[in-house]
């Protein structure tokens, strides 16, 4: 696996602190490199467009509260087409790989970037690499034009496959190079985009005029900087049909317990929106809050009480929750899969049997406990509407970036626009749940669990930190330390 270099920031001062961090571009290594006009202005379906272009001045700010003494901040420059572009349609040869896990919405993105360089700039050689990463070298190529990725966004998964693992630098490059390709456009997750930013180094290392664009994608939400990740809309849709279930099991029965076990690994966004979209969640653990069972104050001595008060509840677990139990109860070794994440235990079905053993050793109350575990259902599935409009923007951003010369980017909303970002800015940190801020306490207070904080933690952490009025860039990140390390956050 590649390692990242030390690549220049590209920043640029401005009047009251006002700092634009800037993406590279393919002539900051190769100087004098031919324009064009872009064909966008010929196309007849943006023929009704005022502003063909954005201003190449535009940027995005990433702090939108302000006060009025705050600088101006820091920006990014805004995605969007160029008035000039670098590539004529016939000399693009691009290709696109989706590595990591699933996510719902990757079909939609590789379908928009098809069609977009194809309707937008006239490109007609697409390749699909198959397989992820190790597909630049060992696999087989797929032809990709509109007509075969018409209806691929109804379906769940990646047309052109996905793995982990398989980051070989020096042969993707080869690959690269030898099949004359220069706009390469990466669908992935931090692992991917850190994958990506090797793969444009190299690239610009041997000077070659090809443009590396990144779509990030997450099903966790864990990336920084951008709002929110496709797919993950759809996910916690469909996680509302797991909890619905276990909320019908667990009601039916008396002291009904249902169990629902999402997805996330070190961030809890799922399972927390999850939560406050259902209204019949009783309790939600994730990994940013760590949690105890026995004891005033625990786990078990609330379910005691929510079976009393209702005859049933309902328990929404994040797969990264509670893993310092399962590590300390089950000798856990420590797995990786091939990219060099840590394999979880499963939280989900630890914690249905505590709870099963707790009860029948108390003899006070006979429970009746149904484990769900829709994991992989909620990302296997095709994106919803508001999914795919997002997917279908992401790849209209990537297209018009790498048309327009920028390389060793990706894209994605900051506050709202779309933006180009330093590869960088998105696996330097991982986006977190920040148990602090408002939106936990909302939580909190829309299921009325215990925090699992005492009041002692709650005044040394007031001591520590005043928390801020509003969460600035970075407050609900942490450095990324997923790679085989516990990150349980401390409170
Ligand atoms: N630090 C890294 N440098 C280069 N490639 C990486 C790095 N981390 C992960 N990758 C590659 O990125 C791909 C996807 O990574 P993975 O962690 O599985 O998924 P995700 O992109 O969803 O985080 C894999 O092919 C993996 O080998
Ligand atoms: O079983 P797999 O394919 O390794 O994937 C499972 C993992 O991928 C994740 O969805 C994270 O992947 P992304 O955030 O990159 O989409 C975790 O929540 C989950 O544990
Ligand atoms: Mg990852």
């Amino acid at each position: 696996m590649g390692q990242s270099g030390d690549l220049q920031m590209k920043l640029e001062n401005g009047n009251a602190g006002f700092v634009l961090e800037d993406v590279p571009h393919l002539t900051d290594y190769i100087p004098d490199l031919p324009t064009y006009p872009n064909p966008l202005q010929f196309n007849p379906a943006y023929s009704v467009v005022k502003q063909y272009f954005v201003n190449v001045d535009d940027t995005v700010s990433q702090q939108i509260v302000v006060h009025k003494d705050s600088p101006r901040g820091r920006h990014f420059r805004r995605a969007g087409p160029r008035q000039k572009v670098y590539f004529e349609s016939e000399e693009v040869h691009a290709c696109i790989v989706t590595c990591g896990g699933l996510c719902p919405g990757l079909n939609t993105v590789i379908r928009e970037i098809v069609c977009g360089l194809y309707h937008m700039y006239g490109v007609t050689k697409v390749l699909g690499i198959d397989g992820g990463y190790r597909g630049f070298y060992s696999k087989n190529t797929i032809d990709l034009n509109p007509k075969v990725v018409n209806d691929i966004h109804k379906r769940g998964g990646t047309i052109l496959g996905t793995s982990r693992g398989g980051h070989d630098k020096s042969k993707i490059v080869d690959s690269i190079q030898d099949r004359g390709i220069n706009q390469v456009y990466i669908i992935g997750g931090d692992g991917t985009q850190k994958g990506a930013a090797v793969i444009y180094e190299e690239i610009r290392h041997r000077g070659l005029k090809v443009a590396v664009a990144g779509i990030p994608k997450t099903i966790d939400n864990d990336i920084p900087v951008i709002d929110k990740s496709f797919g993950f809309d759809t996910a916690v849709e469909e996680a509302q049909r797991a909890i619905n279930a276990a909320h019908v099991e667990a009601e039916s029965i008396e002291n009904g317990i249902g169990v629902v076990k999402l997805m996330g690994r070190h961030s809890g966004f799922i399972a927390m929106y999850a939560t406050l979209a259902s209204r019949d969640v009783d309790c939600c653990l994730i990994p940013e809050s760590p949690f105890y069972l026995e004891g005033e104050g625990g786990l078990y001595q609330f379910i005691e009480k929510r079976l009393k008060e209702n005859g049933h509840m309902v328990i929404v677990i994040a797969e990264g929750a509670g893993q310092d139990f399962l590590s300390k109860s089950l000798q856990s070794m420590n797995q990786q899969d091939a990219s060099g994440n840590k394999l979880l235990q499963d939280v989900g079905l630890w914690i249905s049997q505590k709870i099963k053993d707790h009860f029948a050793r108390l003899h006070k109350i006979a429970i009746n406990l149904k484990y769900i575990d829709p994991t992989y259902m909620i990302r296997a599935i095709p994106s919803n509407a508001s999914d795919n409009v997002y997917c279908t923007l992401l790849a209209q951003s990537a297209v018009h970036g790498a048309m327009a010369g920028y390389s060793g980017f990706t894209v994605g909303p900051v506050n709202s626009r779309h933006a180009y970002i330093p590869f960088y800015r998105i696996t330097e940190k991982q986006n977190k749940v920040v148990i602090t801020d408002r939106m936990w306490a909302r939580l909190l207070s829309s299921t009325n669990q215990p925090s699992f904080i005492s009041p002692k933690q709650v005044t040394e952490f007031k001591k520590v930190k005043q928390p801020p009025a509003q969460l600035l860039d970075g407050e609900n990140c942490e450095e990324d330390k997923s790679k085989s390390e516990d990150v349980t956050t401390k409170t």
